[in-house]
């Protein structure tokens, strides 16, 4: 037998062995995907490093759809947001020490602290070296190795007190632009045989401009770049311990595994086109669209083809619209209304605008499209989510779509420690480990001879 035929073969038979007939779930209480009947999430944990708000629950037991809200350490993602613009200056690092720490940090705190955040971004000359021997396509897969393979650098890898942890997570967090930066850096060499640059990160700069500088040199980006940058940072930096992603990271620091170990299974969840990499088939779709419609104002020509990517039967024909939906928020996620706001502003600086009032209608007409889908069985309002306008505003401000699932991982490896932390400190802790009924049948065995 050809090793194909006996892959095939194996195979075949995961059409029976992963069957499961949908009313069991029901028979036996399962909550499908951690969530209840009315599409809420399973409570799962405490947590006091972020809120994600998009309903209330009234008195009688019901939902309320409520515009969402996103609180970092209770802090209004708005407040935050908007005020940096307002001093048009750059702020990542202060949300990092406000979600690491818990509490805004004054003035010489957070000059310290950049420079310690500085001081720490700079690779191993043996990590750049693996880097560059990877050189693979996909940057979340480099990242992922790389942070694995800090472990053997770090001399105290295992020790899970919380200074260690700090240590680890300033580390990880000040080490991401760069890794991501020389990954890109080295597929565009051997991919598009573009000169490879390796640039040492600048002291004096901050995260998102180190950033800019590491991925395309001083000449490369202006300090509007730098802002935008800075605050889709901010806005991508916490989301909660129930995400994917984060929850993955609380689930396997519950074991007590090493900081390594945990965070490169969150890279591996943020990966996944449902959660973070859904900013990559946006831009996808964007693009598929863009060639599909003859014209991007019409409203019916549009309807109809979100139609039949619903029905699966145009574009990847997966039946979802990326960049919509999302497992709590309802009417509204804050992140992607200030990423709208910021990709409007974008747009009419780059002369862009057609190509926004084009994701805009989109945007409309698929939230239109999947509710008009559920008619009266719909449970949950859909609404934009964070993904849907950020790869534009990477692409407006020069950035390649082979970083952008990275940049999300730049970004929420703050959350990520924030929650690392939270899950080995708390009094009471106890290692995650849900349940799974079995429904399979008990089968005797039979010796090899009798088979
Ligand atoms: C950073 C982030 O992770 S944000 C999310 C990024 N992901 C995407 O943009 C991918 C597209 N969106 C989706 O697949 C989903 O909306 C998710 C995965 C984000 C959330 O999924 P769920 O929590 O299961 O959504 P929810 O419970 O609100 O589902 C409501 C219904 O609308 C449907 N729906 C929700 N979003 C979409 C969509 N974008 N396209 C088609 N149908 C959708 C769901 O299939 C579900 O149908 P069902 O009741 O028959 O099961
Ligand atoms: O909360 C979620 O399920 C996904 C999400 O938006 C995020 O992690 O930013």
């Amino acid at each position: 037998m050809k090793n194909e035929f006996m892959i095939y073969k194996l195979s075949e038979t995961v059409k029976s062995t992963c069957k499961i007939e949908s009313e069991l779930f029901e028979k036996f209480n399962v909550k499908r995907g951690l969530r209840n009947a009315d599409h809420t999430g399973v409570l799962v944990g405490l947590t006091t490093v972020g809120d994600v708000l998009g309903y209330e629950r009234l008195e009688d037991g019901s939902l309320q759809a409520i515009p969402g809200k996103l609180l970092y350490r209770g802090i209004d993602i708005d407040d935050l947001v908007h005020s940096i613009q307002h001093e048009k200056r750059t702020g990542f690092e202060e949300v990092i020490f406000l979600l690491l720490s818990g509490y805004l940090p004054d003035k010489d705190e957070l000059k310290q602290f950049s420079r310690l955040l500085n001081e720490s971004m700079a690779l191993e000359k043996q990590t750049k070296m693996s880097i560059i021997q990877l050189e693979g396509q996909n940057i979340m897969n480099i990242l992922a190795r790389t942070v694995l393979e800090m472990y053997t650098y770090d001399e105290a890898p295992d020790d899970t007190t919380r200074e260690n942890l700090m240590r680890q997570s300033i580390d990880l967090v000040a080490k991401f632009p760069a890794i991501i930066a020389y990954a890109y850096n080295i597929l565009r060499h051997s991919a598009k045989g573009q000169s490879l640059h390796i640039r040492h990160p600048n002291e004096n700069f901050s995260i998102a401009e180190n950033f800019l500088y590491m991925m395309k040199g001083s000449n490369g980006y202006t300090n509007l770049d730098v802002r935008v940058l800075d605050l889709a940072m901010i806005i991508h930096a916490e989301h909660g311990g129930g995400n994917n992603s984060t929850f993955t990271v609380r689930v396997t620091s519950s074991t007590g595994t090493d900081t390594y170990s945990s965070i490169a299974a969150g890279i591996g969840s943020l990966k996944g086109p449902l959660h973070g990499g859904a900013n990559l088939q946006v831009c996808s779709m964007f693009e598929h669209l863009k060639e599909a419609i003859n014209d991007w104002t019409d409203v019916k020509e549009l309807d109809t083809y979100l139609a039949k990517m619903l029905n699966r039967e145009a574009y990847n024909k997966a039946g979802l619209i990326y960049g919509i939906g999302h497992a709590v928020y309802t009417i509204s996620d804050p992140r992607a209304s200030l990423l709208k706001e910021m990709a409007r502003d974008l747009a009419e600086e780059k002369g862009r605008q057609k190509e926004f009032e084009f994701l805009q209608l989109i945007e409309e007409r698929a939230i239109n499209a999947v509710m008009s889908r559920k008619g009266s069985k719909a449970k949950k309002q859909v609404c934009a989510n964070v993904d849907l306008y950020s790869g534009f505003v990477y692409e407006m401000i020069g950035l390649p779509k082979e970083v952008y699932t990275a940049l999300f991982a730049m970004s929420r490896i703050v959350g990520w420690c924030a929650h690392r932390i939270e899950e080995l400190n708390f009094d009471d802790r106890r290692i995650i480990r849900p349940a799974y009924k079995n429904i399979g049948d008990f089968v005797e065995f039979v010796s090899l001879k009798d088979r």
